[in-house]
């Protein structure tokens, strides 16, 4: 299919202690989509996110990306990771480095933009995320919502195509989360597929084209945050969003 990004086919991922973080998972994701995974801590979310940058190899099973298995030996790994951006909970940004220099780092490295070149997108970046004041910053001089900008930002430089987020919003003090959804909002639709891990349910209900629901390392089911909200097929899935949604 023309629109199609990801085929993930039946994959597992067994960690070397015996632990299936995932089960026999199949999906197809589109080109331009939004994507967000839902479920209980520990049902395998980030492990499927990581698989699809090959953070994590699955144990078994393929992954196609534009028709080619990128899960095979022979796939270049360091091209793939070019086209698929991540953010991290944990920003994990180059302490050493001021603002300007991480988001130049990988664009000068890897794509051999010059200083010159470099600068001039990471400019462009750090207005879009209204951060241009920060440029000669350390990241230890930035709050946490900041710091996760900058690495959207960072991540942005090397114009993905796909971006995957890991919970990002997981490690911020309640009063940042806002920024940091509202420089990803600017990002829904414009070119990108975006793939979230989040317990941001706000998120999830106002910019998914479509919501994944994992259980226990396996996809429970999939659909818009319209039928996954107000009528869930799984009753897993019900209870999930009762506990999220009403913790008390
Ligand atoms: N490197 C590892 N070695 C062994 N087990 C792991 C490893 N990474 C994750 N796991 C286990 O795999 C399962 C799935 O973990 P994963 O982090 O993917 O879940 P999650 O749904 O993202 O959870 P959370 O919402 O708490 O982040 C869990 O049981 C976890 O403990």
């Amino acid at each position: 299919m023309q629109n199609n990004l990801f085929s993930i086919e039946h994959i597992s991922k067994v960690f070397s202690d015996g632990t299936v973080a995932i089960n026999d998972v199949s999906l197809e994701l589109q080109k331009n989509q939004v994507y967000v995974i839902i479920g209980p801590s520990g049902s395998g979310k980030s492990t499927l996110l990581r698989t699809l940058n090959l953070m994590e190899k699955p144990t078994s099973g393929h992954i196609y990306k534009d028709g080619q298995d990128i899960t095979a030996k022979s796939y270049p790994i360091e091209k793939h990771r070019e086209r698929v951006g991540m953010v991290f909970q944990n920003f994990n940004l180059f302490p050493h480095m001021t603002v300007l220099e991480n988001i130049n780092s990988a664009q000068m490295h890897v794509l051999n933009r010059d200083y010159k070149n470099a600068t001039e997108v990471s400019l462009g970046l750090l207005e879009q995320v209204g951060l241009l004041e920060k440029k000669n910053h350390y990241p230890n001089q930035l709050s946490g919502g900041q710091k996760q900008r900058i690495a959207i930002a960072r991540a942005l430089s090397m114009h993905p195509e796909v971006m995957l987020f890991d919970e990002p919003t997981s490690a911020l003090d309640p009063e940042m989360i806002g920024e940091v959804l509202s420089v990803m909002k600017n990002l829904v639709h414009s070119g990108m597929t975006m793939i979230v891990v989040t317990h941001e349910m706000g998120f999830a209900k106002a910019f998914a084209d479509e919501i994944i629901v994992m259980d226990q390392g396996k996809v429970i089911e999939q659909g818009t945050p319209e039928v996954i909200f107000n009528q869930p097929k799984e009753q897993r899935t019900a209870a999930f969003l009762k506990s999220v949604l009403n913790p008390l």
